[in-house]
């Protein structure tokens, strides 16, 4: 019998008794580990809170109450429960489900999410606004022990502790961030959760209580005097109530039970801020993801029998990769080169990187801004750091770019990888914003590469250029071309005529990733006798004025492509350039228009926004008629 087939709102769970519960959650986790074999998706993360998420809804009443989930990856049970079950195939195609949390999508998805460690700040506002509409619905923020190492947790924690508003944060604590967690704060909650003598003293009061049907205010108060008594006695600080939390904890992420009778006891007395303490299993319940829940973080096709990935037969090394490895080449002939990642240490490929030199490598936790700044004190003092964050992550970090770094005219090297559209992760995910941000702060180099074998030119270039610079590359596959062991080092600020045709009447002036896309259009057009002069601009900042104004006076106009934004973005660099050398030439810009992309596969979403090798051929042509 399925019973998740009958279930069609989340209020349905409550008159479900357990065991039903218990076999509500076997089918959503055999949904999930179907759909994300098919689709791809964050498994691991999801199957670790399939028991959280029925016990919130069995015993609040969302979307009444506000459910406000932490970078949002692992709701997929949230999404199944609450009218997306008959859809849930569609995870993460194009215009299927998104794979976070989204307003749009549903009334119960109270916060739309992506990037971590905003719900405690998205559920405090929520709760200072009902309490000005004087409602009485909770708020609940549900966040994970990786997320927690994110500054804006901490911001959250401590307005809402000082606060005294009923917010419910529930600590979605598996040990895990994408990878091994970090930071005092991870080791703090590790003694939380293996202290013995404090679950043998809490598991005596919580039996204490739990005794007592009714508990009257003074005799809680008074347990709870002794619980907390205890637990300060045995384990230091209570950081959370220090910040104006009752701490309640650490629970059986993975018990019904546990979950719904405190969950119901908290809904019944709280009067304040509550801080839950839940314990999970990252992957729980599929063997391969409990055994690697680092691989089933994010994960590709696989086969649900063995656990392994139907991985695509291609031996074109990922940009990652191809960085990973010249960093490392560097980092031999250089002693002074570090590297510097928040949380993301396989997927910028550091990882590679710290097996070979751990003294140089730094993980700080989901700390962008942190790792800006000290990536900064680190060059103050003579050190090479290159720091590599996606490039939408890195948006968290701007004023520490321009502040602790450009201003100070300090050589850190921003690696900023997926730069572009990233597919399936949708708009929270693609880094579309860094060409515009980076190229409007002073004293920044801002560079793309054609293809792999210049990505490795220009982490090699970027150390002798001696300033701050940011080297931008796309998820993914690269080129395909052979990469020079022997690296020439680019000369600052110039590009490369691909193509310069005497007669060509347009010039195609490409940066990054759409280079490729540009060489195989001018091709193609030339059969068609309309011939194009091609450049590699290779620098967004500073332009190869030189270069590019030679062309442009010998066209009748100019197409500019990059996958970025427009606005603010490469073509309106040349635009300018144009302009104030008045060459007032039509220029015609291709790239991300002004909106956010929704999800797809990467090559769905460049077909969408005009930036392929086609679209450059029919957007000259329909110029030409
Ligand atoms: C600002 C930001 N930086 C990095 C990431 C990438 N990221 C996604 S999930 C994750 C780890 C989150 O750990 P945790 O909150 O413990 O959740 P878990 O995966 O363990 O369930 C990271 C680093 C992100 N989403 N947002
Ligand atoms: C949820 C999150 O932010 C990360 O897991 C991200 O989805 C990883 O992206 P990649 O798959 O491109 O490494
Ligand atoms: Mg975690």
């Amino acid at each position: 019998m399925n019973i998740l087939e009958q279930i069609h709102s989340p209020a349905e769970l409550k008159y479900l008794s357990e065991t039903q519960l218990e076999i509500v959650a076997t089918q959503i986790r055999e949904l999930i580990v179907k759909t994300v074999a098919q689709n791809g998706g964050h498994l691991a993360p999801c199957l670790g809170t399939v028991e959280l998420t029925l016990a919130l809804h069995k015993v609040f009443s969302c979307p009444r109450d506000k459910f406000v989930w932490d970078v949002g990856h692992q709701a997929y049970a949230h999404k199944i429960l609450t009218g997306r079950l008959e859809k849930f195939s569609t995870l993460r195609q194009k215009d299927g489900i998104t794979g976070f949390p989204n307003r749009f999508e549903s009334e119960y998805d109270a916060f739309g999410v992506g990037h971590a460690s905003t719900s405690i700040s998205a559920a405090l506002g929520m709760a200072v606004a009902r309490d000005l509409d004087n409602e009485d619905y909770n708020v609940i923020a549900i966040i994970g022990d990786g997320a927690l190492t994110g500054g804006e947790a901490f911001e959250g924690l401590n307005n809402a502790g000082m606060s005294k508003r009923k917010l419910i944060v529930i600590l979605n604590d598996n040990e895990m961030s994408i990878s091994q967690n970090v930071g005092a704060l991870s080791e703090y909650l590790s003694l939380i959760r293996i202290d013995e003598k404090y679950k043998r003293a809490k598991k005596d009061i919580q039996r204490i209580l739990g005794n007592i049907p009714k508990i009257g205010g003074s005799v809680l108060k008074t347990a709870n005097y002794v619980k907390d008594g205890v637990k300060n006695a045995i384990v230091p600080g209570g950081i959370f109530e220090a910040l104006g939390f009752n701490y309640i904890g650490a629970l059986n992420g993975h018990s019904l039970t546990d979950l719904i009778n405190v969950f119901e006891k908290v809904k019944a007395n709280i009067d304040g801020p509550v801080l839950i303490h839940v314990q999970t299993k990252k992957g729980h319940g599929y063997l391969p993801a409990e055994n690697n829940p680092s691989k089933f973080h994010g994960i590709g096709k696989f086969d649900v029998l063995t656990g392994l990935p139907i991985a695509s037969n291609s031996i074109v090394p990922t940009y990652t990769a191809v960085f990973s490895r010249a960093l490392i080449d560097l980092a031999a002939k250089n002693k002074n080169i570090t590297a510097i990642t928040a949380a993301m240490p396989s997927g910028t490929g550091l990882q590679k990187f710290a097996d070979v030199y751990p003294k140089r490598f730094f993980d700080v936790g989901i700390a962008e801004e942190h790792a800006v700044t000290f990536a900064g004190g680190q060059a103050c003092i003579g050190k090479r750091p290159f720091v590599a964050l996606y490039s939408t992550f890195a948006q968290r970090a701007y004023d520490q770019v321009i502040h602790d770094i450009c201003l100070q005219k300090l050589p850190v090297v921003f690696c900023l990888d997926r730069a572009g559209l990233v597919g399936e992760d949708g708009p929270t995910h693609h880094g579309v914003f860094d060409i515009a941000y980076m190229r409007q702060i002073p004293n920044m180099v801002v560079m793309a590469p054609k293809d792999e074998n210049e990505l490795r030119q220009m982490v090699f270039s970027a150390v002798e250029y001696n300033c701050p610079c940011s080297i931008r590359y796309p998820r993914g596959n690269a080129c395909g071309v052979p990469i020079e062991e022997d690296v020439e080092i680019l000369p600052l600020g110039k590009g490369e005529i691909l193509q310069d045709k005497e007669n060509a009447t347009v010039a195609i002036i490409a940066v990054g990733s759409m280079v490729k896309e540009a060489m195989v259009a001018s091709e193609k057009l030339s059969l068609e006798n309309i011939n194009c002069s091609v450049i590699n601009a290779r620098f967004i900042k500073p332009l190869d004025e030189e270069l590019i104004l030679n062309i442009a006076k010998k066209v009748k106009y100019v197409v500019t492509i990059e996958e970025g934004i427009l606005a603010g973005g490469f073509g309106s660099a040349i635009l300018e350039l144009l302009n104030q050398n008045k060459i007032y030439k039509p220029v015609i810009r291709m790239g991300i228009p002004d909106e956010f992309i929704e999800q797809g596969t990467r090559n769905e979403l460049l077909k969408e926004c005009k930036l392929t090798s086609e679209d450059i051929i029919q957007t000259i042509k329909d110029f030409e008629e």
